[in-house]
């Protein structure tokens, strides 16, 4: 399990994340829900170690994590110049692991001669995707891996997401759209005012999407009638 105790974090006042609470079961797809701004990439950042929490403990199967057990895709990509996509992908690669380039490669068919400043966003962002899969490592952070994708490599992305989670990997994702999460997710954590405010399980996410859609829909009403 990977288990985060009241983690407080900030980048000046006011805390950022306050006294967050968060079980992620091992071999499970675990999605943060929240909005822009709510924290999730910060969150992220302090799981893998990006930054330095104020305060709090972070542990995988009991043990203070090292973010060598962790893959973070990143909403930003950041390759280096004059490199090609395969030249990425050997570097990504981590002796010993059986991750096979031609047969990942299979799946997104880029082309893996050419250089990676050739790119499209989408074409960059699978082949980030497909660099944190090299790295072999049990727990996959995934910060918003659909932005930019088209709907053929949407859905062969969450198809894979589906079959790493069969496999045992420990997967986190968060993402702006609510279906993505529900159609991935074992269980979705809501982040907000800087903490864990509800985790819900499989079963609960439709009437937990009625109510956000509910809530959202009083909310902007008495504006829509004003306006239109
Ligand atoms: N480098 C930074 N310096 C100072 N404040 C920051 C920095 N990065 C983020 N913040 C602030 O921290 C808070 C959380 O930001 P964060 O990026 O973690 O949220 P998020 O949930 O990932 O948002 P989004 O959904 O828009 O990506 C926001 O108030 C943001 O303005």
């Amino acid at each position: 399990m990977l288990e985060i105790k009241d983690l407080n974090f900030s980048y000046a006042e006011p805390l950022v994340l306050s006294q967050l609470d968060l079980r992620v079961q091992s071999g499970s797809i675990h999605g943060i829900l929240g909005t822009n701004g709510a924290g999730k990439t910060s969150l992220f950042k302090c799981i893998y170690g990006t930054f330095q929490p104020d305060s709090g403990h972070i542990t995988w199967q009991g043990l203070p994590l090292n973010y060598q057990q962790i893959a973070f895709l990143e909403t930003g990509n950041y390759f280096y110049s004059y490199i090609t996509g395969g030249e990425y992908l050997q570097l990504c690669r981590s002796a010993g692991t059986d991750f096979s380039i031609a047969d990942w490669n299979s799946i997104f068919k880029l082309p893996l001669d050419q250089l990676v400043d050739t790119y499209s966003t989408g074409m960059k962002k699978q082949l980030a995707f497909l660099g944190a899969l090299a790295q072999g490592r049990p727990i996959l952070i995934l910060d918003e891996p659909f932005n930019g994708l088209d709907l053929e490599s949407s859905e062969k992305l969450s198809i894979i997401i589906q079959e790493l989670g069969k496999k045992n990997k420990t997967i986190l994702i968060a993402s702006h759209i609510l279906e993505t999460l529900t159609r991935n997710c074992d269980r979705i954590s809501h982040l907000s005012e800087g903490s864990i405010r509800h985790t819900y399980e499989a079963a609960e996410f439709p009437e937990m999407t009625a109510r956000l859609r509910a809530r959202l829909q009083q909310d902007i009403a008495a504006d829509l009638d004003r306006i239109l």
